[in-house]
C-alpha cells in the first residue's frame, strides 16, 4: 500500500490516524541532534566570527512562484538570491521559503526563545554552493549543507511587504495548487530592516520535516517581523491541508527537540 505519509500532530487525529504524526515521523527524526530548539538566549555564548551577513540579490523584485504543498505554502526563490559571511563557510543559495504558523499568537513558531513562542516562524532555505568538484563528494554529507535564516514573526503592525504573498494564498487552498504573486516583492520586502539583522543565534540542526537530515546551519534572527494578526490569520483561513479542504492548514510547527550536547552561539 501507498506509504502512510507524514503529518503534524493536529492531523493525526483529525485524519483517523491516516497518517503519521510527529513521534512517529522515520528518516534520522528520532536521532539526537534535531530541530526546532528553545534558545536559552543567556547561556547562548558571544562568537565574535558571527559577523554580519552579506545578501545578495536580496532586493531584487520578483513575481514569485507559491505553491501549498499539503504541508506549508512555499515559495520558490528560482532567481537564487545568495547569501554569506554571518559565520557561515562558503557562499549558500536560497531554493525556497515557507513558514510555520498557528492561529493561537504564542503557538506558531518552531523555535522558542527563553519558553517563549511567537505567531509565526518564517524560513529561508540555503543551499551550500559546492567548491570545486572534487570536493564535491563529502561536501553532500557535511553538517552544513543547508543553512536556514529563521525570523519569528509576531503581531503588531500592518506589514504591506507581506500582502503579495498574503494575498496569492487565496488561489492555492488545496495541496498541490500553485499560483504567482501579483505583484512583484524581493526578500527584503518580507524582512526586517537589514540594520536589525546583526543579531541573531546560530547551531547546528536538522529539517524540521522528515526526513529530518542533520544538516542544517540554524541562524534565528533576534529582531521579529511584524504582522497584522489578520495578515497572520489569512494563513489559517485560506490554506488546507486536504483536498476535501476539511482541515486548514495550520499549527504545522514540530514539537520542540532536546539541545542534548549542543552550545548555541549567538553574534
Ligand atoms: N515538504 C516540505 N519540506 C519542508 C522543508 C524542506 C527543507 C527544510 Cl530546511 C525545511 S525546515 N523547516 O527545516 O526549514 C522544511 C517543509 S514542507
Ligand atoms: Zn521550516
Amino acid at each position: 500500500s501507498a506509504e502512510t505519509h507524514w503529518c503534524y500532530e493536529v492531523q493525526v487525529d483529525a485524519s483517523n490516524h491516516s497518517c503519521l504524526g510527529p513521534t512517529e515521523w522515520g528518516g534520522d527524526c528520532h536521532k539526537h541532534r534535531q530541530s526546532p530548539i528553545n534558545i536559552n538566549t543567556s547561556q547562548a555564548q558571544v562568537n565574535k566570527s558571527l559577523g554580519p551577513f552579506s545578501f545578495s540579490s536580496y532586493d531584487q523584485k520578483h513575481y514569485w512562484k507559491v505553491e501549498n504543498n499539503g504541508h506549508t505554502v512555499v515559495v520558490w526563490l528560482e532567481d537564487k538570491p545568495t547569501i554569506a559571511g554571518g559565520g557561515l563557510a562558503t557562499q549558500y543559495r536560497a531554493q525556497q521559503l515557507h513558514l510555520h504558523w498557528s492561529k493561537m499568537m504564542n503557538e506558531g513558531s518552531e523555535h522558542s526563545l527563553d519558553g517563549h513562542r511567537f505567531a509565526m516562524e518564517m524560513h529561508i532555505v540555503h543551499q551550500k554552493q559546492n567548491g570545486t568538484s572534487s570536493n564535491k563528494t563529502e561536501a553532500q554529507n557535511s553538517q552544513d549543507e543547508i543553512a536556514v535564516l529563521a525570523f519569528i514573526v509576531q503581531a503588531g503592525s500592518e506589514n504591506d511587504g507581506f500582502q503579495p504573498l498574503v494575498e496569492a494564498l487565496s488561489d492555492i487552498p488545496r495541496p498541490g495548487m500553485n499560483t504567482t504573486m501579483k505583484k512583484s516583492i524581493s526578500l527584503f520586502d518580507l524582512l526586517p530592516k537589514e540594520e536589525k539583522l546583526r543579531n541573531y543565534f546560530r547551531y547546528l540542526g536538522s529539517l524540521t520535516t522528515p526526513g529530518c537530515e542533520e544538516k542544517v546551519v540554524w541562524t534565528v534572527f533576534k529582531e521579529p517581523i511584524q504582522l497584522h494578526e489578520d495578515q497572520i490569520f489569512a494563513f489559517s483561513e485560506k490554506l488546507y491541508y486536504d483536498n476535501g479542504q476539511k482541515q486548514k492548514m495550520t499549527d504545522n510547527v514540530r514539537p520542540l527537540q532536546e539541545l542534548g550536547q549542543r552550545l548555541v552561539f549567538k553574534s
